[in-house]
């Protein structure tokens, strides 16, 4: 049987991010499928639709390692408010927290909710990113459960009775977001048969 020779990277990936957390559960999704290195950056991001956002993310990080990276961008969706906040979750969390986050709901019926996760690839500085999207539909709860990752504790995902935060952390990475867009971007690699330099 022939063996398709992959495109050679000329560095390991880097996953950038700011968020420990993340890169704590990408770690566990993706075991040792896809050898990474993180660095920790937390990288300006722009205004607008969330792939735009995550591409960009992509373009800055890839300037600055001057190589292959990796980045995703969190989005929580309430689809009363016609998908907001959206990417602009983290600085509602950061001003509201978790009550007045429910309060924003308050005149709507509908609770339901998504949480988004869009990681961007990019092979380097000239390239132009790619993105995989990953949706897990749930609804918007008073907060149950560990306050120690985002708005885990209000988000409650469908066919569970347990918000995100209650759950152990095996079971939320089975289900989440981030677990759906990572079986895209693993898909991606196994497709492209890359192939990584030896970690210096
Ligand atoms: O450096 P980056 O990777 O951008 O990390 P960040 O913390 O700035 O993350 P985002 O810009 O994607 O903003 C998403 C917000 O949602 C939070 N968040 C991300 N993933 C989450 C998850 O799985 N559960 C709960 N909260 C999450 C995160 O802490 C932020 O407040
Ligand atoms: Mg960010």
């Amino acid at each position: 049987m022939a063996t398709r020779i992959g495109l050679m990277l000329p560095r390991p990936v880097t996953f950038v991010t700011g968020n420990a957390k993340k890169l704590e559960e990408v770690r566990a999704i993706l075991g040792n499928s896809i050898p990474f290195r993180s660095l920790k950056l937390d990288l300006p991001e722009l205004q607008g639709e969330p792939e735009d956002i995550s591409k960009e993310k992509a373009r800055l990080a890839a300037i600055q390692v001057n190589g292959p990276v990796l980045v995703e961008d969190t989005c929580l969706c309430f689809n009363a408010l016609k998908g907001l906040p959206g990417p602009y979750i983290k600085w509602f969390l950061e001003k509201i927290g978790h009550e007045g986050l429910n309060n924003l709901l308050m005149a709507y019926e509908d609770k339901s909710a998504y949480a988004s996760c869009i990681f961007s690839f990019s092979l380097g500085p000239e390239s132009e990113p790619i993105t995989f999207v990953g949706k897990t539909p749930g609804k918007i709860v008073l907060p149950r459960g560990p306050n120690d990752f985002g708005w885990d504790p209000i988000f409650q995902p469908d066919g569970f009775d347990q918000t995100y935060a209650e759950m152990c952390k095996e079971e939320k990475n089975k289900i989440s977001h981030r677990y759906r867009a990572l079986a895209l971007v693993k898909s991606h690699f196994a497709e492209a048969n890359y192939t990584f330099p030896i970690e210096d």
